[in-house]
């Protein structure tokens, strides 16, 4: 583990890059427990859920433990993670949600915030992938900008690397692909009030 550098990185810069997060041979068995069934995803949560594939085209499945022992392994590295930045950073990081992301020829994420409006309690974001080989030309690179726009990195979506930023201050984007590309994004949430109901992580 590698916890050291990423509360230094959250701390100097609020984002960071973990390569070789996971060895290959823990991201193939990683990829071996997505389901075969694919939901097209959407923006925004609950009554404001809304499919919009002009933003984005990806294909998503939530992760849960049941989908076998290198997923609940995931989750607990999560855990881990959250535990160690509450340490640090009192986020009051309450729980996390996650989801495989499958984007396919021409797939793309235009470039968004992870908080919603109303609802900021998506605090800190993950984005692991599992593709093995990615080539440049392959696309895919997710884009990091800050809050005025500037670009931050184009990054690789290769395998084991695992990217944390804070999410209310990272706009970020997913180029469109020329290859089937697999991602595993999470978000760590803390509990806020949405209108006059308590807003409960799921
Ligand atoms: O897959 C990625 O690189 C990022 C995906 C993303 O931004 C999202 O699902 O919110
Ligand atoms: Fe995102």
């Amino acid at each position: 583990m590698n916890n050291g550098k990423l509360i230094d990185a959250l701390f100097t810069q609020g984002w960071f890059v973990w390569d070789d997060f996971l060895t290959q041979d823990k991201v193939s068995e990683l990829k071996a427990c997505i389901p075969a069934d694919w939901s097209q995803a959407g923006i925004g949560r609950n009554e404001t859920y809304l499919t919009k594939k002009a933003i984005r085209s990806d294909k998503i499945q939530w992760l849960s433990s049941d989908m076998g022992p290198p997923v609940t392994d995931f989750l607990q590295q999560m855990n881990d993670i959250r535990v160690e930045v509450n340490r640090h950073f009192f986020l009051g990081l309450f729980e996390y949600e996650a989801h495989f992301s499958k984007y396919e020829q021409g797939d793309f994420y235009q470039k968004h915030l992870d908080c919603f409006r109303g609802q900021e309690n998506r605090k800190l974001t993950t984005v692991f992938y599992l593709n093995d080989d990615w080539q440049p030309g392959h696309g895919g690179c997710l884009k990091m900008y800050d809050l005025d726009d500037n670009e931050l990195a184009t990054l690789d979506p290769k395998a084991g690397r695992l990217v944390v930023f804070l999410s209310e201050l990272f706009p970020h984007e997913v180029l469109p692909v020329t290859q089937q590309r697999f991602s595993i994004a999470g978000w760590f949430r803390t509990n806020g009030v949405s209108g006059h109901q308590l807003d409960i992580a799921r």
